[in-house]
């Protein structure tokens, strides 16, 4: 049995004193669910929000990280430092990373293995593009993103990884893939996982979708077969939204 994780990713929103605001209106009623919590923030809060939810089963995540441990890469941190201020998981691959950031399979790959090797929890995140989906391409796009994310990653770690399928076009649009499309690609990428690990461990591998999840639609969508949590930006910055996305 899979636990769900539904999880926050606040993107570039909260200062310090909103973000802890916002642990301590949501960690006690989190307490007793059967999800797996989690609010992945900016750098800045991080600390603050593990202190503040510490003793609780809410999670704090990160939203990137460098695959090096150390070095010359100004601006960057590493999976050392998130563990050191008690961070647990990290997105890796978000596509605002890779359209922005000029984040690519080989770099979610690296990362992937570096949260691994850290005992940090990488969520991997894949999706295709409008076009792409205008084209055809959904799947065969999502499966060569994730068996370059897998590249190299042995069988007894594959269900440590999280995957996010958030096709990119429901991204903070309020267009959602109706649930039953997210969910033939969420089963489409288990297939690939098949393929890469066998049936056995794609039965572990827990994969969220994301794309303009909110209180409306979160039931419907954690209702699927294959889908296992939430990836939610925009209806993750309000306590009650969220409390209300927990307990779908
Ligand atoms: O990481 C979260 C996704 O990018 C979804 O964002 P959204 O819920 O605002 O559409």
């Amino acid at each position: 049995m899979r636990k769900p994780i539904i999880a926050g990713n606040w993107k570039m929103h909260k200062t310090v004193a909103e973000g802890v605001a916002f642990i301590n209106a949501v960690k006690n009623e989190v307490e007793g669910t059967d999800v797996e919590a989690l609010i992945c923030a900016p750098y800045t809060l991080l600390p603050s929000l593990v202190e503040a939810a510490k003793g609780t089963s809410v999670k704090i995540g990160a939203q990137n990280m460098h695959f090096e441990d150390k070095g010359a890469f100004t601006g960057e941190v590493s999976a050392d430092m998130l563990l050191d201020i008690g961070v647990t998981h990290v997105i890796i691959g978000h596509s605002e990373r890779r359209q922005y950031f000029g984040e690519t399979n080989e770099t979610v790959n690296k990362k992937a293995h570096k949260a691994l090797q850290k005992g940090l929890t990488p969520i991997v995140c894949c999706g295709e593009t409008l076009e792409q989906r205008e084209a055809g391409e959904t799947k065969s796009h999502c499966k060569v993103q994730i068996e370059e994310a897998f590249t190299g990653i042995a069988a007894a770690d594959a269900p440590k990884v999280v995957i996010a399928y958030e096709p990119i076009w429901a991204i903070g649009t309020g267009k959602t893939a109706s649930s039953q499309d997210a969910n033939d690609v969420i089963a489409f990428i288990r297939e690939v996982l098949v393929g890469l690990y066998g049936d056995a461990v794609s039965e572990e591998v827990r994969i969220q979708y994301g794309g303009s999840v909110k209180p409306a639609n979160v039931e419907e969508i954690m209702n699927e077969s294959d889908i296992d949590g939430a990836l939610v930006g925009g209806a993750s910055l309000e306590p009650s939204d969220f409390l209300q996305l927990v307990n779908f």
